[in-house]
């Protein structure tokens, strides 16, 4: 799914009307009734007590009114203020005179800011995707009050105060909802940590905007949802042998860290790879071979961490991290993998692809490898720390997916910035995040699986490196989704 600007969404609007003969308003109608859907699902009348909705003097606002409409007539018990403002939308003003005189409406002013109860509901439908600067005066007074009344709120299209793609001064005022109700596609703001205590539990609604002009729309930025990876993972022949789906080499592991290498093995393996071997140290040789029985093992001289790079011809791809160490020697190792894989010499049907992970990128990053020599045509994966030692200190969110982006393009790698969303970067500067996984993954050893999942994906040569990468991201999300789902088992 494309994630769009507010600018596009705004020409979305337009080409929706024309490709389907609808008036504005009729528009506005489709959003307001998939807010009121959502809402009656997730609090019915008797739980609701009254709602508050807050409206401010454009569009957004006018969903606000017709929302507040539709709901009244669903049975709930509305009150509607409204923020002044020395013109209102079209859209608004054809709302505002629909609204059943039943329902009480206030104009809000300095002296009167509407009275809020930690047990009301309130609809935020102050601003949208059309706000132009920062809150200030009465609507920054308002928004203020209504986060210290600490009331369940519902924002409409996003949070009020918050931009729905550019970097925000961390003062500036903007609505703390607890669930953000977003129409056709998602925002941007709504995958970075910094905004989460903002947009609080977000939903898309579909409301049939137009999908060739999403189709034809350019945009860095996409959600990998089941429909980006459906039908992208190779079927397995009848036919096939382990030969068809690679053999992969994982070099893992160091003294206290074997661990790390059985659970990318096992991840490698549950993968689908061909054939697997693993490079552990010596200390883990035994280890290794009773915890994963199907894979190969080649002990390295070295008791404690691996200090020697195997023959590489056998390979389809190359997996370097997981309990890696910091050792001088490893790093070594590393120096000579990048070269082997990128030299010619090498003289692959295609350069070896490689999976780059955890101690392998604190081993570069500690030593500032120019990274250029050692990320080209692979693929690392840091979670944000090992990004920045990569690189340099992000200064928010929104810059460190600008350092993502320049570094992927610059050396023309696939990198995957780990964490909820995780972002996987691409040589030609597209920014993909993924929509599965969850806290309970925020775990050590849930990055390890990654890698071995990674690795066997890219061994095999039927996918290509971006969709084999997407996809092991999306499954390994979905696993642990799948794995929440089930009920805990009590001891
Ligand atoms: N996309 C879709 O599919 C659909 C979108 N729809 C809805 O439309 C919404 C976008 O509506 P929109 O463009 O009218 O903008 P909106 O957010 O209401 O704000 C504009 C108003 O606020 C004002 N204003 C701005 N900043 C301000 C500030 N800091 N402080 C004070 N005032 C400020 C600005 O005034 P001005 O800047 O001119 O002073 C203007 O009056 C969108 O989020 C969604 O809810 C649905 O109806 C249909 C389907
Ligand atoms: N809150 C979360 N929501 C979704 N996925 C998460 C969350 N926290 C962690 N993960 C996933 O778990 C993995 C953790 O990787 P990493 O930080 O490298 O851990 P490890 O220490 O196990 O190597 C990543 O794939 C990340 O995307
Ligand atoms: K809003």
């Amino acid at each position: 799914m494309k994630i769009l600007t507010a600018a596009q969404t705004r020409q979305l609007d337009q080409a929706t009307m024309q490709e389907q003969h609808l008036t504005s308003v009729e528009l506005m109608e489709r959003a307001a009734e998939a807010l009121v859907e959502w809402f009656c699902q997730w609090l019915d009348q008797e739980q609701a007590g009254e709602v508050l909705v807050l409206c401010g003097p454009g569009n957004n606002g006018g969903d606000g009114l017709a929302a507040a409409r539709l709901l009244h007539q669903s049975g709930y018990q509305m009150r509607v203020a409204l923020l002044p403002a020395a013109t209102q939308a079209a859209d608004w003003q054809h709302n505002r005179l629909h609204l059943p005189e039943a329902i009480a409406v206030a104009e809000i002013n300095e002296g009167q800011l509407p009275e809020i109860q930690p047990n009301t509901v309130v609809i935020d439908a102050l601003f949208g995707t059309g706000l132009a600067r920062p809150l200030g005066g009465l609507a920054a007074a308002l928004v203020r009050h209504l986060n210290a009344a600490r009331a369940r709120v519902v924002s409409v299209d996003i949070p009020s105060g918050l931009y729905a793609e550019a970097s925000q001064p961390r003062e500036n005022v903007a609505v703390r909802a607890r669930h953000t109700v977003s129409f056709g596609t998602p925002k941007l703001a709504f995958l970075l940590p910094q905004n989460a205590e903002l947009v609080g539990e977000w939903h898309v609604k579909d409301i049939g905007l137009s999908e060739p002009f999403i189709a034809c729309s350019t945009s860095p930025w996409h959600y990998t949802d089941a429909a980006a990876v459906a039908g992208t993972l190779p079927a397995r022949p009848r036919f096939s042998h382990k030969g068809t789906f690679g053999h992969a080499l994982l070099l893992a592991g160091s003294r206290g860290k074997i661990g790390a290498a059985v659970l990318a093995a096992n991840a490698c393996l549950r993968g689908g790879v061909g054939l697997l071997t693993a490079r552990v140290p010596g200390c883990g040789y035994d280890i290794f071979q009773t915890s994963v029985p199907e894979a190969m093992c080649l002990a390295d001289p070295a008791a404690d961490y691996l200090s020697e790079l195997p023959e590489l011809k056998p390979y389809q791809a190359v997996g370097i991290g997981p309990g890696l160490g910091q050792e001088d020697a490893s790093l070594a190792v590393l120096r000579q993998l990048l070269e082997a894989a990128t030299a010619p010499a090498a003289a692959q049907q295609r350069p070896l692809p490689l999976v780059i992970d955890a101690d392998a990128l604190n081993l570069l990053g500690r030593h500032r490898e120019p990274a250029g020599a050692t990320a080209r045509k692979h693929g690392a994966h840091p979670h944000p720390k090992e990004f920045e030692r990569l690189t340099e200190p992000a200064r928010d969110d929104y810059h460190r997916l600008e350092l993502l982006r320049a570094f992927a393009q610059r050396y023309r790698c696939l990198v995957l910035l780990k964490g909820a969303y995780s972002c996987l970067a691409t040589p030609a500067g597209e920014l993909h995040f993924n929509s599965t996984g969850n806290p309970g993954m925020a775990t050590g050893g849930s990055g390890d699986v990654l890698t071995g999942l990674l690795l066997a994906l890219r061994a095999d040569a039927r996918l290509r490196p971006f969709e084999a990468a997407r996809l092991g991201v999306y499954a390994h999300g979905r696993a642990g989704d799948l794995a929440a789902e089930k009920p805990a088992t009590r001891v």
